[in-house]
């Protein structure tokens, strides 16, 4: 490291940290990605510059100011950081954990420096910043934890945890070597290596987040390619995707059932209630069915008031636990009225239940048979379920 010293250090990093503030208020500003968390990110980078100090850049500052500017601005880093992780993974936590954290954290340090004690504001303000930086830890592994690889959410942990690592270190150093001074005047380290090692958890941090934001993204082009953007159901393009996939499943002995369903007089509540009643009865219906399937059952809308079920068997030839399932679905939509405004409109469906034939790739002949099956339901009276018989032969119908 003798080509670098702690000032040059310092310099690059505060510079690599105006730019990623530049960048996260252009993502924020021009492209509209994930906005608060854009703009909680800028302003982090920016107290960052604040906070690293910068050697001896801050000599001719009051005494006060040169010990309290990088531990306030070391915490409000850490509070800024974890406001932003959490906007960015969707969390529904309220912020009133960090605003306890980072307000006892803003005590202790302003404590620490009226006893005028060269460690407390220090023990402080790393004591504080560690714990944010482990419920951050805590956050990544929760929010992106379940839904990336174990590799991927590793990985993204990963920085945070190097932070709070490096916390717990300075404030074991800070407590346990006497006299220490680890830290000259302005915050900055005191030694290049440290200072390296700050920087490369700041940018591994920022890389972090941006791999956030493209998972975000990501998923949100996956939920709009492959789902109905009215009620959250699979499209058609998606239902009809994994009912092809469970079609190629049925050669190896795993079975499955799939249920036409159609609302009954759909177009009755348009017309006496409007169509946003309309879109809410369709969005009402959508949350019981799903409250009343497994997660490895399909729910897809394949038309405007149509929808399909895909619903996995352990036996192939189980016909009645489907149609079980399948009228469980019609008892908790006939029992559950939509509320709407001040009045309950009762809502039901009809439904046709088949079970495929093995020869049939893309899963047209179940579906033909449902359809059947939901009109000869529409033609005995609606609110009901109608079941196919099974085919003689697996043979497609001709
Ligand atoms: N609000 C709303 N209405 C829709 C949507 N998609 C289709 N529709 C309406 O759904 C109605 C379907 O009516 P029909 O096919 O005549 O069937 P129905 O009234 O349900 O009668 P049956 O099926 O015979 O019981 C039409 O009025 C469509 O305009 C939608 O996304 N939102």
């Amino acid at each position: 490291m003798e080509f670098l010293d702690v000032p040059t250090v310092l310099q690059v990093s505060a510079l690599f940290n105006l730019m990623a503030a530049l960048a996260w208020l252009l993502l924020a500003q021009l492209f509209r990605m994930a906005p608060r968390a854009s703009r909680l990110m800028a302003a982090m980078h920016l107290v960052r510059i604040a906070s690293q100090g910068c050697g001896d850049c801050m000599a001719g500052w009051p005494a006060l100011a040169q010990r309290a500017v990088p531990e306030f601005g070391l915490l409000a880093c850490a509070v800024l950081l974890l406001l932003a992780l959490r906007r960015m993974l969707r969390s529904r936590r309220r912020p009133h954990d960090v605003a306890w954290l980072g307000g006892l954290g803003a005590l202790a340090i302003a404590a620490g420096l009226a006893s005028g004690d060269g460690l407390a504001p220090q023990l402080a303000g790393t004591a504080s910043a560690t714990l944010l930086a482990a419920l951050a830890v805590r956050e990544v592994g929760r929010g992106a934890g379940a839904r990336l690889s174990p590799v991927a959410a590793a990985l993204a942990t990963l920085p945070f945890a190097a932070l709070a690592g490096l916390g717990l270190a300075h404030a074991a150093e800070l407590l346990l070597v006497p006299g220490w001074s680890g830290r000259v005047p302005g915050g900055a380290p005191p030694s290049p290596a440290r200072a390296v090692l700050w920087f490369v958890i700041t940018a591994s941090i920022t890389l972090s987040l941006i791999a956030l934001m493209i998972w975000r993204l990501v998923t949100r082009i996956q939920h709009l390619t492959y789902r109905d953007p009215l009620t959250g159901a699979l499209n058609r393009r998606a239902f009809e995707q994994a009912l092809a996939e469970a079609q190629a499943q049925l050669q190896r002995g795993h079975g499955f059932a799939v249920a036409m369903i159609d609302i009954d007089h759909f177009k009755r509540i348009n017309d006496e209630h409007g169509h946003p009643a309309g879109d809410a009865a369709l969005r009402h219906c959508l949350r019981i069915w799903q409250a009343g399937l497994r997660e490895v059952d399909c729910l897809g809308r394949i038309g405007g008031e149509e929808f399909c079920a895909l619903l996995p068997l352990a036996d192939p030839a189980d016909l009645n636990s489907a149609a079980a399932v399948v009228e469980r679905l019609r008892a908790s939509l006939a029992a559950q009225p939509l509320q709407w405004k001040d009045m309950e409109l009762q809502l039901t469906a009809s439904f046709g239940v088949a079970l495929p034939a093995t020869d049939d790739p893309a899963g047209d002949v179940a579906l033909a048979r449902a359809d059947a099956e939901l009109y000869r339901a529409k033609a005995e009276g609606r609110n009901r379920v109608c079941v196919a018989q099974p085919l003689l032969s697996e043979a497609a119908p001709t």
